[in-house]
């Protein structure tokens, strides 16, 4: 099965009334685990790289890796994603590597770290949006700044992420904003801020409305119902896997994730995608400890990233299950690139 657009595969999600994780991949075990957990879910998968997964890997290793998951699954529909595109011109480089999805953060500058203003925010995401749809390329914008609502700050991870304290609105993305923005842009699907955030300190104390605005999303979905809604920073920091990083000599202080069930509750008002990336570095962080702590005598590190590709196989499997993404991948029938250009038209 050839890569799809993510444009296809949310409109099957909304059509059947399921959410779809997008995980984050930058080497080889990411990539495995989540393809071994596809097959056993029968599940289609978004992979998306990050700037911080292009310079790590370089952008061939992750395409060719990729393409190596397309031949080795032939029966998995793939989306690849260009997770948080800073600039029109990185948009374009993704889109002329083979990406069928791009996401262009307009909600900051280019330099990824400045609030942007919503014209700014307008102006280039309309820009991705007509040179993305005229060869089928699906696009991702974002309205509204990622953010702990705690806190006002947004938790930079790899250079991404805004600076500073946030206000309360630029962390709540507004609804009738959010019709605006799609009726000016055209976007596939928006990236839309609630009180998540990248990263493993999302929040204090186990989340409660007020700090992750779960009510939000259906306001939204309502403003724009034919527009997919993503939710970023949607790891859930598992308890268990913190507790073994602790006790194989790791130092993470209390914190906690969004709950896999406030997630659904996102997925029943219109969530279609869900960036998960923190939980695999958590499970694959604590397995390796574990597992070099248990068997000191070992040195072929193929044997500590079998148990990072286990561990983080399971987390995308109860992922795939949660969001009712299985069963699914048999079900979609790939719509070549040229026919969505079609679609746009
Ligand atoms: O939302 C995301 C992940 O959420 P998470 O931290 O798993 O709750 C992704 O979109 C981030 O862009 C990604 O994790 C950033 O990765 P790096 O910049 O560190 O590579």
């Amino acid at each position: 099965m050839a890569l799809i657009s993510l444009r296809q595969l949310l409109d099957h999600a909304a059509e059947h009334s399921y959410g779809v994780p997008a995980f984050n991949i930058n080497n080889l075990e990411q990539i495995l685990s989540i393809m071994q957990a596809a097959e056993r879910c029968d599940a289609p998968v978004i992979l998306q790289a990050s700037a911080g997964a292009r310079k790590y890997a370089g952008e061939p290793f992750l395409r060719k890796m990729v393409e190596a998951a397309v031949e080795m699954y032939p029966h998995i529909p793939i989306v690849m994603h260009q997770d948080h595109g800073a600039s029109p011109a990185v948009c374009q480089q993704s889109i002329r590597s083979g990406f069928s999805s791009v996401m262009m953060d307009g909600s900051l500058l280019e330099d990824a770290k400045t609030p942007a203003s919503y014209d700014y925010n307008v102006a280039v995401t309309r820009e991705v949006v007509k040179f993305a749809h005229a060869v089928g390329v699906s696009v991702e914008g974002e309205l509204g700044c990622l953010g702990s609502l705690e806190t006002g700050e947004a938790g930079e991870e790899d250079g991404v992420g805004a600076e500073g304290k946030l206000s309360h609105d630029q962390m709540l993305t507004d609804p009738e904003q959010a019709r605006d923005f799609v009726a000016q842009t055209g976007v596939d699907a928006l990236a839309i801020a609630i009180g998540t955030s990248h990263g493993a300190y999302k929040f204090t104390r186990p989340p409660t409305g007020d700090i992750l605005a779960i009510d939000r999303i259906a306001a939204i979905h309502q403003a724009i119902p034919n527009t997919h809604l993503v939710m970023h920073g949607s790891s859930s920091v598992p308890q268990e896997w913190l507790a073994v990083i602790r006790e194989f000599g790791g130092n993470i202080k209390e914190t906690y994730g969004v709950p896999v069930e406030e997630i659904v509750r996102g997925i029943r008002n219109g969530v279609r995608k869900v960036n998960i990336d923190t939980d695999i570095r958590l499970a694959m962080t604590g397995a390796m400890r574990r597992t070099m702590a248990q068997t000191p005598g070992e040195f072929d590190p193929r044997k500590f990233f079998k148990d990072a590709t286990l561990a983080a196989r399971d987390i995308c499997v109860a992922r795939f299950e949660a969001f009712g993404c299985a069963g699914q991948a048999s079900r979609i029938q790939p719509v070549a690139m040229e026919k969505m250009v079609a679609m746009y038209a």
